[in-house]
């Protein structure tokens, strides 16, 4: 079922339009406090917009426009897992699965049936007896994934599903989202951009609690139009007006690439470049490439196997011989280049 959300929630300055079309997952991204946990929050019912609407399919969940509609939480058809467990700490893992179940009527017996199937599609059949004070944290978190697909809702909401599982276990929990995921029409709340490159179809981005961009996860990563989805991406972002085959950016800063057909002369456009076609320098080399911007280092981190040199606004990967060839420190000027031919550019 689709799920079709605009939510104005004024006194966080959220206004938001979110869709998920059937059987897709969606990730929803972007910094701290853009608003991401306040949609999920009203997708679920667990606050109250002060307008809009939440359409799951043909049912209205929430309506404040003209007529007023709110349907409760757990009326919703909506699965919520979280970023802890949240299990019933008195309840077995069996129970804790048959709770949605039994809430909604079923029988005991028939409740159990259905947590045990649930439980094999988690890989936890051998966890029913356990008490979840007795689960380490990646077998809790299969456990309400378990849980939360056991009441066989219409729309999976996922919040931060990974972020309290340490880096050891959380790719094997990820594996399992990819698994039961897939034809469920899901609205996953994330930081990290393996989420969204692994699990989500389409991506929204949020900021300052309102939509910047959105679209299929690969574009958006490939060709990010804001600067958070280039920088989750590890791209260089410049914003700026197009002049000829130049964005001019911030502080007169000026970046020549390769503009994209639907670039039009004068309007908004962005220059995306990887850190790995900016070189760095000391002082301007000979014959440079067309774009060439002083800047002040801010910070310097290491890279898999290069250091990523940040500054305001660009961010170059270097070798760490070049690093110590440079010598270079925080507050250092440098001047950085990049050739146009690895600049994309298009309209923003
Ligand atoms: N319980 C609350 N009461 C009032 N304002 C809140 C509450 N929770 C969040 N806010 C505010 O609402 C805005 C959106 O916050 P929200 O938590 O939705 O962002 P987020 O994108 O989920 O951020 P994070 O990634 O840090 O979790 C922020 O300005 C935040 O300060």
């Amino acid at each position: 079922m689709s799920l079709h959300a605009t939510l104005r929630v004024p006194d966080r300055d959220v206004d938001v339009a979110v869709e998920v079309p059937t059987g897709r997952t969606v990730a929803l991204l972007g910094p701290n406090g853009a608003g991401k946990s306040t949609t999920l929050a009203a997708v679920a019912g667990l606050i109250r917009p002060a307008a809009g609407e939440v359409r799951l399919g043909e049912r209205i969940l929430f309506c404040a426009n003209g007529s007023s509609r709110f349907i409760p939480p757990h009326s919703r058809g909506i699965g919520l897992l979280a970023q802890d467990a949240r299990l019933f700490p008195h309840l077995s893992v069996l129970d804790n699965v048959a709770f949605g179940p039994r809430s909604a009527g079923m029988p005991r017996g028939r409740a159990r049936d259905r947590a045990r199937h649930w439980l094999a599609q988690v890989d936890a059949t051998e966890l029913a007896d356990r008490r979840p004070g007795a689960l380490s944290g990646g077998q809790a978190q299969r456990v309400a994934i378990a849980r939360a697909l056991a009441t066989e809702p219409h729309l999976l909401l996922l919040d931060e599903p990974l972020s309290a599982l340490d880096v050891e276990t959380a790719p094997s929990v990820r594996q399992l989202l990819r698994r039961v995921l897939a034809g469920r029409t899901t609205l996953l709340v994330t930081h990290d951009v393996l989420d969204a490159v692994l699990l989500a179809d389409d991506v929204v981005v949020l900021d300052g609690g309102r939509v910047v961009e959105q679209g299929p996860t690969s574009r958006v990563l490939t060709h990010p139009r804001s600067s958070f989805a280039a920088r989750i991406a590890g791209l260089n972002l410049v914003r700026g007006a197009l002049d000829g085959d130049v964005v001019v950016g911030p502080e007169g800063m000026r970046v020549a690439g390769l503009v994209d057909d639907s670039s039009v002369e004068g309007m908004d456009a962005v220059a995306v470049f990887s850190p790995a076609a900016v070189g760095v320098y000391r002082v301007a080399p000979q014959g440079s490439p067309r774009t060439e911007v002083r800047a002040t280092v801010t910070d310097l981190e290491p890279h898999g196997h290069q250091v990523r040199v940040h500054t305001a606004y660009l961010s170059a990967d270097i070798t760490p011989a070049a690093l110590a060839d440079l010598a270079l420190t925080p507050g250092d000027e440098v001047v950085l280049t990049v050739k146009a031919s690895e600049v994309a550019i298009y309209a923003g």
